[in-house]
């Protein structure tokens, strides 16, 4: 066997030579990349140049590796080398081992500065105040729907949303012992309790369920408490030493959470975008359906359209719509001007590549 290996290992010893030499090269230039970009105070960022680089490498990918496999070397890749030019310091709800953390490392790789926040609006403020050059918030899941807080800061603050990324959220229960024994509350998030409900309906339907700010609060209050059982991914399992009692506890075995990258940047066409924008209109019949008339004029694609109580007594709302394209799309550009035109409030949240 070691004869057969050998030479094999040899080929595969001068290839990583190669990759290596490669590597430094598109450092250095990366480097030369940032003394271009520090001169003109331009962002070391690029959510665009980014999504183009990890679209461009699934495309030419000859195989056998797979192209998710292929797009995280590359985006690790880019990472490194974006912190060659700049390390960039990313606000997230927190504590460590959050799935917004996970979000946070899917999109910038793991060459980033991660801020745990104790709040969504830490979040929002931390990256509004420049303390982050970016934060990473939860805009929607697939199972329990919109997560309103971010709604309502994405309109009250000046953050805009510079990119997406959605990740699966697989919810494990966890204990300091691995087991069940002489647990009398099972602590998580909200929207884990609700995207867990059926499964502990079913299996622990007597037990106490205490919402907390975050599955990975849940997981440090397991790991002091062998009384307390905490639903949260396995990372934040493996941070805080616990165990499994049982995996994949969500109810729904394709959930999905979507983040949204917020900071200052306005992102350029990658070629395959979203725009996101806030509406109101006046509380009068048809007026809704007169609002989005545009869409259909220009061929602008919806892909989401949410309602939030606009919370001033009266049975008003703001309307948040995604679009397909990017605001500087000739359609997407003409359906925007006449969408302001007739609403009675517009906000226009951000363009961004769509999430791999
Ligand atoms: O193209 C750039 O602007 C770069 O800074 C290079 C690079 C890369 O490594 O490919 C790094 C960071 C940017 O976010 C985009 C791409």
């Amino acid at each position: 066997m070691t004869d057969k290996l050998t030479p094999l290992r040899e080929q595969i010893d001068a290839i990583d030579a190669q990759i290596l030499a490669l590597l430094s090269q598109r450092g250095r230039i990366a480097q030369e990349v940032g003394h271009v970009k520090a001169e003109t105070d331009a962002p070391v960022f690029r959510p665009e140049r980014e999504a183009q680089v990890l679209r461009g490498v699934a495309e030419r990918n000859p195989g056998p590796l797979k192209n998710g496999d292929v797009q995280t070397i590359f985006r690790e890749v880019m990472s490194a080398c974006r912190a060659l030019e700049k390390r960039v310091t990313v606000a997230y709800l927190g504590p460590p081992g959050t799935f917004s953390e996970q979000a946070v490392y899917q999109q910038f790789g793991s060459a980033v500065e991660g801020l745990p926040c104790a709040s969504i609006d830490e979040v929002f403020r931390a990256t509004e105040a420049g303390t982050a050059d970016f934060g990473v918030v939860p805009v929607e899941n697939s199972s329990e729907g919109a997560i309103n807080r971010t709604l309502d800061l994405m309109l009250a603050t000046t953050c805009v949303i510079s990119g997406e990324v959605s990740i699966p959220v697989h919810h494990s229960l966890m204990t300091k012992t691995g087991s069940m024994d002489g647990v009398t509350v099972v602590c998580a998030h909200s929207q884990a309790l609700a995207q867990c409900q059926v499964w502990l309906n079913l299996h622990h339907p007597g037990i106490e369920r205490r919402a907390v700010a975050s599955n990975a609060e849940a997981a440090v209050i397991a790991s002091r408490d062998p009384s307390v059982a905490a639903i949260a991914s396995e990372m934040a399992g493996e941070q805080y030493q616990l165990g499994v009692v049982q995996a994949h506890i969500q109810d729904d075995p394709h959930n999905r959470t979507r983040f949204a990258v917020i900071g200052t940047l306005n992102t350029n066409p990658s070629g395959r975008d979203h725009t996101s924008l806030v509406l109101a209109v006046p509380n009068k019949a048809g007026a809704v359906y007169n609002l989005l008339a545009p869409l259909a004029k220009h061929g602008v694609s919806m892909t989401r359209f949410e309602s939030r109580p606009a919370r001033i007594g009266t049975w008003e709302y703001y309307f948040y719509v995604d679009l397909e394209g990017h605001r500087q799309d000739e359609p997407v550009a003409r359906a925007l001007t006449e969408l302001q035109d007739n609403a009675a409030f517009f906000k226009l949240l951000g363009s961004y590549p769509v999430g791999l």
